[in-house]
Formats: C-alpha cells, structure tokens, sequence
C-alpha cells in the first residue's frame, strides 16, 4: 500500500478504542522523535476498500491521563503514515441547557485553560529548544473540512432516524484535568462563552495545526458537567452510561464520516489539502544556520519540506 492511500487518520477517545464495521489490515506502531503514540495505529479497511488509521487516545486500556496523552508522538506518527485529514472524537460536558446528553457537536472555537502545563509545540521544547514557530490558529479547526463534517454528522443521524440532535460553531473549553471542574469554575466557563467542556481537544489541535493537518472535533456531550444547581456534578459513570447508550449512532456516524472526508483530501489540489499545505512556510522565525543539527533532524520527521 503506497502511504498517501491512508489520507484519513481518527483518534478515537474516551470509550472508543476501536473501529466496527472495518477490517483490520494492519497494525504499526511508528517511533517518532517524540517517542511511541498513544496505542499501536491500526490501519483499516473500509467496505468502499479505503484505507484509514485509527488510533487510541488514552491507549487501549485507558492507561493515558489527559495530560499526559503522547500527543506530539501521535500527530507526527499519523503524519508519517501519510494523513492529511485527522477526525477526533471526544466526550465531552454541556455548558449549555440546549446540549443534552447523547447530542452530537463539532465545535468551532476553543478556550485554552491547559496552557503552559502540556507541551502544545513541535518547537521551542526538548531537543527542539530554540527553534520558534507561530502557527496561525484563529481558527483552530479546518475551517474547510468543519461543516462538511458537520454535515455529514447531521444527515446520517437524520437518514438513520437517531433521534440525536447535532449542533454546529459552538465553543469547547479545555480544561486541565483529571478532577473535573467545581460549580464555579463550571458556572465560569459559562460566563466566558464556553457550550462544551472537555480535557483532550489540547494540545492536539495546536499540533495538527503545526504539522499542516486539518483537523475537526466531532464530540458526543455526556453530563451536564457541575453547573446545574439542582442536578449531580457529573462523575466517570455517567459519562460512560451516556457513551454506551450512543455506540449505535457514534457507529453509523463514524462508517460515513470517513469515506466522505477521504474522497476530500485524497487528492493533492483538494481544497482541505491546499488550505493546509504550506501553512508553516514563514512561520518559523528561527534562522536555519542557527537551528542544531539534532533538532533539524527531528523536526524533519514531521516538516519533510521545510528542515
Ligand atoms: C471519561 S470523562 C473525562 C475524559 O473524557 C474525555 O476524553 P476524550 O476527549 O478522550 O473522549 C475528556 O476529554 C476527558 O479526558
Ligand atoms: N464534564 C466534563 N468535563 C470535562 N471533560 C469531560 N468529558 C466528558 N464530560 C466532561
């Protein structure tokens, strides 16, 4: 299998560790500078005989906090497979009355409550201390690729006849775990405009961005997290009652997601492709000839192009 034939890379979260309905055709577990991913990447086939890669956030036995998921490791791997498109999924808290347990969001905005904590840059850091880049992130998601998902998402659950509802453009706070968030803060994030709240969206949509891969958040709300005065403050079973409750339709919205999103960035001049291509050309500050030789030489595992 030639590498570019495995455009479409999916990082599956908390209860999805692995793909139905696909054929498993191989498993790598791709070395990269920044060390293993998360879990061995397994490579599938879908029934149109696509090729995808999946792999798991927290591992295949949950074993990954959120802070301390591989995520420099798992965007460069899925990169050096060939991806250009990464669809992440995640569970995630409603900020909002309108978004019940079980409904579907791709969000279109972030607030970053993890930064300075996780290492969300390719530069600047361990071997690569030194080297600057600023990435473009205004939009944090493909701006191209984000209602087509949505889209998607909308008309399969409609087809199906799921009786989920999916909502578009919203704001996902990312917050630092791994206790969730007190009322208050919960009532914070409320106030800042935050509508969804998760531990994961960071730093892997910062990386995707620094590596020139569209990336989109499709989230299933599980809880109404703590602000709610006259309800629980959500816990770990809750969560994991409301997944459950969903595999049917996280299924049939996963199958169709990933052929669509192929057919968008398979081929070189695609709109998805163009958009991101080139990204970090004059983003890098550093002077070449004051970059060392150790950092050139990892940073050319993600950045072929430019190192
Ligand atoms: C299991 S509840 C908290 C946990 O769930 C979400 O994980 P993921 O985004 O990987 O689905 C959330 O971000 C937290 O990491
Ligand atoms: N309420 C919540 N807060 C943070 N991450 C979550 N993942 C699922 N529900 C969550």
């Amino acid at each position: 299998m030639a590498q570019h034939d495995i455009c479409v890379g999916v990082i599956g979260g908390s209860g999805l560790y692995k793909l139905e309905g696909i054929d498993v055709v191989d498993q790598v577990n791709p070395e990269t500078p920044w060390g293993l991913p998360s879990s061995p990447i397994t490579i599938g086939k879908l029934p149109s005989g696509v090729h995808i890669a999946f792999l798991a956030r927290h591992g295949l036995s949950h074993q990954h906090t959120p802070s301390s998921v591989p995520a420099l490791a798992n965007i460069s791997a899925l990169k050096s497979l060939g991806v250009r498109a990464i669809l992440a999924f995640s569970a995630v808290g409603s900020l909002r009355e309108e978004i019940a347990p079980k409904d579907f969001v791709v969000p279109s905005q972030i607030i970053d409550r993890t930064k300075g904590i996780r290492r969300a840059s390719f530069f600047g850091e361990g071997n690569e201390k030194g080297v600057v880049a600023h990435a473009g992130f205004g939009d944090p998601f493909d701006e191209t690729l984000r209602p087509v998902v949505e889209d998607i998402v909308r008309k399969t659950l409609a087809a199906k006849d799921l009786p989920v509802k999916v909502h578009g453009s919203k704001t996902v706070v990312c917050m630092e775990g791994p206790a969730f968030s007190t009322r208050a803060e919960s009532n914070m994030y409320r106030q800042l405009g935050g509508d969804i709240i998760n531990m994961s969206v960071l730093p892997e949509a910062k990386l995707a961005r620094e590596a020139e891969l569209a990336y989109v958040l499709i989230a299933t709300a599980t809880d109404y997290d703590a602000w709610r005065a006259s309800s629980a403050a959500v816990n770990v079973t809750e969560v994991l009652e409301a997944l459950k409750s969903n595999v049917v339709a996280s299924q049939q919205v996963t199958l169709a997601l990933l052929d669509e999103v192929h057919q968008r960035v398979k081929e070189d001049d695609s709109p998805v492709v163009k958009a991101n291509k080139g990204a970090m050309q004059f983003a890098i500050m550093t002077k070449p000839d004051a970059i060392p030789q150790k950092a050139k030489e990892n940073l050319k595992f993600v950045f072929p192009e430019y190192f």
